[in-house]
């Protein structure tokens, strides 16, 4: 018998699943799809957290009329705004013109902004709550975990948080909603693509809703995303411990070498240094062409390990351009604290790492080694400064293990 999931007796997920959308944001490609996570609350008042995608709003609400029957959603709280959950508030409004619509301050000016809806709205601040039967819901804010007008809502009796996009990945959801129940292992790769790329730059606002958590403990059973796996204690730690990570840039042990060839010479470079790298020790070496690495992949290995080394040709007196790209977006990040060697090509004036330099300066990330240069094709000479270059990275990652 068809059942809609419920994550305790009363809390329905109505989430749905994207395996149509190639692109998140069309920018981040979505391997395995992505979920859009809803929750209804059947109480005596009945509660809708967050919407879906609209382009998903025939099944989402077919599943709140299976459950519903007719009877009235009294309550959409609005945790977050970014269309992917607000998308179907429009049409929600329409079925139910009574409902009162939960948020801030914040909300409601893109509520306003995006729907029109300037009616029936109920503000609430940090700390507030609203009582809807044996239930009673609790607001806490989380400006910029990754738009200002996010919150987290709690609820009390079932011990449920609803975290908006915190602890969200890239992933549909096969079959399972609860990480105890399914094989989550293949759920930290997208975890950590999903916040490098959408969460990336506001690690110091997470850090900031961390904080606020830790200093006002609640006790939490289940984790309500907006995104992927519903956590519960099997694994809610685990995807702490990496928000937690993510957020302060911490990074394993190992190297991320980047780099843009459009005939092989540069490459060779790339792979050198990697060996030498390797050759000292160092279990982490991960090497991405500009050309046939996606940027969510070359953002998630940054995010990830220490030693950034970075490697491009002279294009029209200038760095070869997705190489530009990829730094754009690693600034955009404001990525901390990690390591930064250079190397470049040319055929008859180098301007690569010149341009690769001043592009990375507002990182300010520790330089290690001189950068490599390279006329045309390697020479011996420039393979040894190439593996030199490698050694002294492993040299410093070693170091660090003291
Ligand atoms: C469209 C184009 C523009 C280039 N512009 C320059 C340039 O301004 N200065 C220069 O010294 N080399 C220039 N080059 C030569 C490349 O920098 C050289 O081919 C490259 O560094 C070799 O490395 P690769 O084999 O990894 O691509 C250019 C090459 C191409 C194809």
């Amino acid at each position: 018998m068809f059942e809609i999931p419920q994550i305790t007796e009363g809390i329905y997920y109505v989430g749905v699943n994207d395996r149509a959308k190639a692109k998140f944001e069309n920018v981040w490609p979505l391997y395995k799809g992505v979920s859009y996570n809803s929750y209804l609350i059947v109480d005596e008042k009945v509660v809708l957290i967050d919407t879906v995608d609209v382009c998903y709003s025939d099944i989402f609400f077919y599943k709140i009329d299976l459950i519903l029957k007719g009877r009235p959603i009294d309550y959409l709280v609005v945790d977050h705004m970014e269309p992917d959950h607000s998308g179907s508030i429009g049409l929600l409004k329409q079925k139910y013109p009574d409902i009162k619509i939960i948020g801030n301050k914040k909300t409601f000016n893109m509520l306003n902004g995006y729907h029109g809806i300037t009616e029936n709205l109920v503000e609430v601040e940090e700390g507030m709550s609203i009582k809807i039967g044996k239930r009673e819901l609790s607001f806490i804010m989380a400006p910029m975990v990754h738009w200002p007008e996010v919150m987290f809502t709690y609820e009390q009796h079932d011990k449920v948080l609803f975290s908006a996009d915190a602890f969200g990945t890239f992933g549909a959801l096969d079959g399972h909603i609860l990480d105890k129940d399914m094989d989550i292992d293949k759920y930290w790769y997208e975890m950590e693509r999903y916040y490098a790329c959408i969460v990336g730059k506001f690690g110091p606002f997470v850090q900031k809703v961390f904080k606020k958590l830790q200093d006002n403990p609640i006790e939490i059973d289940y984790v309500c995303s907006t995104h992927g796996p519903v956590w519960t204690k099997a694994h809610f730690s685990e995807a702490m411990a990496v928000y937690d990570r993510l957020s302060k840039y911490e990074a394993y042990e190992g190297a991320c070498i980047i780099f843009g060839s459009m005939y092989g010479h540069t490459e060779i470079l790339a792979d050198t240094i990697a060996q030498a790298i390797a050759k000292k020790g160092i279990k982490n070496v991960v090497v991405h062409s500009l050309t046939s690495s996606d940027p969510s992949d070359i953002l998630r290995d940054v995010f990830r390990y220490k030693a950034i080394v970075l490697g491009a040709p002279t294009y029209c007196n200038n760095l070869f351009s997705p190489m530009e790209h990829i730094i754009h977006l690693i600034e955009l990040r404001e990525v901390k604290n990690r390591y930064l060697s250079l190397f470049g090509s040319c055929t008859w004036a180098i301007q690569s790492i010149k341009k690769m330099t001043a592009l990375t300066e507002k990182l300010a990330w520790e330089k290690i080694g001189e950068p490599v240069e390279m006329k045309m094709a390697p020479t011996p000479e420039v393979l040894n400064k190439a593996a030199e270059l490698g050694e002294q990275i492993a040299q410093k990652l070693i170091e660090d293990r003291k």
